[in-house]
């Protein structure tokens, strides 16, 4: 494939945008049309036959469009429009997170006749968070039911927007045929046989101008809040242009103040061209959103900002690694500042590493397009790096900058997995490895004791899909134990250990004595070595060997082999032996003492402690804090939200299996509930010992 210079995109006809959505909402159904519509513009221009270009449409379905990849770039309009894709299920978080963190703004879609569920509120929510602009398109508007007015109002009412219509639907269900543009003040009627791709714009029918005319009124009067010569306009009765309406509709959405809502059915191929106008109309560009923050990656104090400049030093995020089956890994980056030609070293400043860059792509609903540089605002996908994670910056080696990287929620569940049969061992293990690139909230490793391997993620769901991967991208059938929860060892008291290793088997002797001080450090994190020794009273080049030892046995902990947190020793005092000593027994010696250490500082089994709301209707409040307070939660901040009650609740992980079957029993399926990770807090006695004892029984088994 030839390589383009990338030139003709000026950043302000650059849309990098996501589609939010609840599960079914079409979210699949509305990508295809605009991939397909946007194919047609730029590519299929010469054909005009509708039917043999859903001909076309389906074909490439067949042969596998790359819809779900973690971007796809368009054209419509002159415009380069990059649609990230963002999950609608709400146990991904990150994944939300990470699109979240890299685009513009976003369409918000919702079923025209389900309207606002409560997964869309989820989303809804942390597009907040990051201050996303967005624009709704209501779907469906062709299924027995839809109700435009009705969604309009739950938006309001349930995610507190201010969605502002700037179409009304002409006919609902069997005979929704096209919509009022209240802008332009006409009627848009779509053609049944032209597969959306001819339409008419009319006068506004007589029977419909009543309504017309209320909701347009609706309409500028909302938007003429947010501009004083517009309202002015308005109150003296004067023309207003469309071009007026469209800059504060724009301006309005930019700000987050107004949700622009546009109506259509994408299945049946009416409104998504003028959605797509819409996005080009009132979502952002790269450059009207605020320069990104960062800090300098050896002091953290030292804040930097990186805006939307070609002539800035280099600063991208990599934001979703994946293996594609042709070109093997590629690293989905979005570039914040300056340029990135291919075959150049860029610094990870995220990991201090240093990467090189062998080729740049844009990728398409069925193709990739090589470009030989990338942009300030571009997403592209880089082939080369090797060792980028998810959430790393990369940049310019002469002008480092860490930009604010997202927040991973712990991995805290765990499941042993083998492969059904010994042939597979192998690619699993190849599997588990790529998987674990792509996902910075999943791990792999080894239980020391059976030489199980365990997976790691962030909930049942989670490793189910891992398992569910293997077995279609891997073709690797595995057998999985019951989830687990990853506990972890603490200590809680500070002990001074002396040890000596002395062993003398004919000739050569292993001999070292080491004295450390071993307790809980402050933050209750990590590990902390201190050397205090004086004198050299143990040589200096065994004293690494000693602190090796000792981090080796961190992996297991006393009480029931979980790994260690937040320990702190202090090596104060030993006696070597010239002949006898070296750095195989000194790290034995450090290995052996830390664990008698260990054993003797009151450790504690700590448990993962997660913070869960749930959303319920005021007549399930008694039961669900019931509920909750069985299974060991301490509740926390409540409130009223519209018609529904919050509950926050900490709640240790391990109570909350089978939790969302529990959920709907009790509350008739009304409530929903999110979880996340907060904190590792020491597990009760009388819990810790069933635990304990269970896992002797487990191994035994
Ligand atoms: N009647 C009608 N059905 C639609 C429309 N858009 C999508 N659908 C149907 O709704 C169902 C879900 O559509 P998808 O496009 O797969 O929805 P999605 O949001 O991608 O679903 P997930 O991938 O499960 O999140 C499919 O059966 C579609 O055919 C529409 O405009 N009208």
């Amino acid at each position: 494939m030839a390589t383009r210079s990338n030139e003709s995109f000026p950043l302000d006809k650059t849309r990098n945008i996501g589609i939010a959505a609840h599960i079914d909402a079409g979210k699949t159904t509305l990508t295809e049309r605009v991939l397909f519509y946007t194919g047609r513009i730029h590519r299929m221009g010469e054909t005009h036959e509708g039917a043999s270009q859903m001909d076309w449409m389906d074909q490439e379905k067949e042969r596998g469009i790359t819809i779900t990849s973690a971007a796809t770039t368009c054209y419509w309009d002159d415009h380069r429009i990059n649609i990230i894709d963002t999950p609608g299920h709400v146990d991904f978080t990150i994944e939300v997170e990470r699109s979240l963190r890299v685009l513009d703004g976003a369409i918000a879609l919702f079923c025209a006749v389900g309207g606002v569920e409560p997964q869309s509120e989820t989303v809804w929510r942390q597009m907040d968070k990051y201050n996303v602009p967005r624009i709704a398109f209501v779907n469906k508007m062709d299924r027995t039911g839809a109700d435009f007015e009705n969604v309009v109002g739950m938006m309001e009412d349930r995610l507190s927007a201010n969605p502002i219509p700037l179409q009304y639907p002409i006919g609902a269900g069997e005979t929704f045929r096209g919509v009022i543009d209240l802008i332009e003040n006409k009627a848009v009627i779509y053609d049944e046989e032209s597969q959306g791709m001819d339409w008419n714009v009319m006068e506004i029918p007589d029977d419909l101008k009543g309504e017309a005319e209320k909701w347009r009124i609706r309409m500028l009067e909302a938007v003429a809040e947010y501009d004083d010569e517009l309202l002015m306009k308005y109150l003296d009765g004067e023309e207003i242009s469309a071009e007026e309406i469209r800059k504060v509709v724009r301006t309005a959405t930019l700000e987050r103040d107004i949700t622009p809502v546009f109506a259509g059915t994408a299945l049946k191929n009416k409104g998504v061209q003028r959605l797509l106008d819409g996005v080009l109309n009132y979502l952002p560009s790269p450059q009207d959103v605020p320069p990104v923050e960062g800090f300098h990656p050896r002091d953290k104090d030292e804040k930097l900002m990186r805006g939307p400049n070609e002539d800035d030093p280099f600063s991208a995020v990599a934001f979703k690694i994946a293996t594609d089956p042709y070109v093997g890994k590629i690293t989905f980056i979005r570039v914040y500042s300056g340029t990135l030609e291919t075959g150049t070293k860029v610094y990870n400043a995220t990991s201090d590493e240093m990467e090189r860059v062998g080729r740049l792509m844009f990728m398409h609903s069925n193709d990739r397009e090589d470009v030989d540089m990338v942009r300030a605002g571009d997403i592209a996908a880089a082939v080369g790096p090797k060792n980028l994670k998810t959430g790393d910056t990369i940049c310019d080696p002469d002008d480092p900058v860490v930009l604010e990287s997202m927040d991973f929620p712990e991995p805290v569940i765990r499941i042993a997995i083998e492969p059904k049969t010994k042939a597979d061992r192998d690619k699993l293990t190849s599997g588990l490895v790529k998987l674990a690139e792509e996902d910075p909230t999943f791990n792999v490793s080894t239980d020391e004791e059976t030489g199980q391997t365990l997976i790691a993620g962030m909930g049942e769901l989670h490793l189910e899909i891992i398992v569910d991967r293997l077995k279609r991208e891997f073709k690797v059938e595995a057998n999985v134990g019951r989830p687990q929860v990853a506990y972890r060892e603490a200590i809680t008291a500070t002990v001074d250990e002396h040890y000596v290793l002395k062993k003398q088997t004919g000739g050569r002797g292993q001999f070292a004595e080491v004295y450390m001080e071993v307790g809980p450090n402050e933050d209750g994190t990590g590990f902390e070595f201190e050397d205090e020794i004086v004198g050299g009273a143990i040589p200096r080049e065994f004293i690494p060997s000693v602190e090796k030892g000792i981090k080796s046995s961190l992996d297991q902990g006393p009480i029931a082999g979980y790994p260690m947190e937040g320990v702190k020793v202090r090596l104060y005092d030993g006696e070597y032996h010239d002949v006898d000593s070296d750095q195989n027994s000194f790290e034995i010696a450090g290995r052996m003492g830390f664990r008698e250490a260990a054993r003797r500082a009151n450790p504690v089994l700590m448990e993962p402690i997660m913070k869960v709301e749930v959303i319920t209707p005021d007549e399930y409040m008694g039961d669900v804090i019931g509920d909750l307070n069985s299974r060991r939660g301490q509740i926390g901040k409540m409130g009223q939200r519209n018609d529904a009650q919050v509950i926050n609740a900490l709640v240790p992980l391990s109570e909350m299996f089978g939790y969302s079957t529990d959920l709907r029993s009790i509350t008739q399926g009304r409530a929903i509930y999110t979880m996340q990770f907060e904190t590792y807090d020491p597990v009760p006695k009388d819990i810790a010992k069933e635990i304990t004892d269970e896992d002797t029984v487990d191994a035994a088994a």
